[in-house]
């Protein structure tokens, strides 16, 4: 059985900089690993780090010191553009808002995240991307551009996109903020039926106790909650 961690972090420190202001130290030395398939949720205070945390998994940002390695891989000495491709081989991101290409419709959205890795072919990709929609309960708005998407359809449309390449691990800052706590609930209970690592921000308690294991970020450091 492969056992590897699809996300470690040893001793990541990131702190930020601003002119002529100390700086902000966000994070300091901490360790993380999820495992392949596992469900995970962090909460914590806000402005502890969550985002930052989710940014430097993702690749979008680099840590002070210390190695961030996604799917076996590590990130380290690697440029923007490797680390790019890093992301698009093995990480699904869902945020908050602005996820979507704002002038292709729910169904182009994901059928091109669809085209990037994976074995669905062009003749198939519209099929599919429906079936995702359908899943996440916003099928009848795959026509939709995301300006005429309410916020919470926008939100699941933008986790069909974030899983439609079947990444190593999905990372979700806030997704179903906008939704009602019944559909909330539905939506990352569906989330938890895809057979990848999830990593799932959120301020809310009840949807994060829906995971299998709890993680908060407090004092800049990681730890089981
Ligand atoms: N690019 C940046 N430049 C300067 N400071 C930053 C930057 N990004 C984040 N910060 C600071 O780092 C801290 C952590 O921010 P982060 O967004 O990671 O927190 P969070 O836990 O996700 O917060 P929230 O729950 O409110 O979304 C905050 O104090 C924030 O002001």
């Amino acid at each position: 059985m492969n056992t590897r961690p699809v996300v470690r972090l040893t001793g990541v420190s990131k702190s930020f900089s601003m002119p002529g202001a100390p700086p902000i130290a966000v994070l300091n030395g901490v360790d993380f690993t999820l495992q392949p398939g596992e469900k995970a949720s962090l909460t914590g205070p806000s402005g502890s780090g969550k985002s930052t945390l989710l940014a430097l998994i993702a690749g979008l940002l680099e840590p002070d010191s210390g190695t961030v390695e996604v799917g076996g891989e590590s990130l380290a000495s690697r440029s923007e553009y490797q680390r790019a491709e890093v992301r698009a081989r093995t990480t699904g991101i869902a945020l908050q808002s602005d996820n979507l290409i704002p002038f292709l419709s729910a169904r182009e959205n994901v059928e091109l995240a669809l085209g990037f890795g994976s074995d669905v072919t062009r003749r198939r990709a519209p099929t599919v991307a429906r079936e995702l929609l359908e899943r996440f309960g916003v099928g009848h708005r795959a026509d939709h551009v995301p300006r005429h998407l309410s916020g919470g359809e926008a939100q699941r449309v933008a986790l069909a996109v974030a899983i439609a390449n079947r990444p190593a691990v999905l990372l979700a800052d806030e997704v179903v903020a906008q939704l009602d706590a019944e559909t909330a609930a539905r939506v990352i209970d569906e989330v938890l039926t895809v057979d990848i690592a999830v990593l799932y921000i959120t301020h809310d308690v009840a949807l994060a106790d829906r995971v299998t294991t709890r993680y908060e970020l407090v004092d800049h450091r990681v730890r089981p909650r």
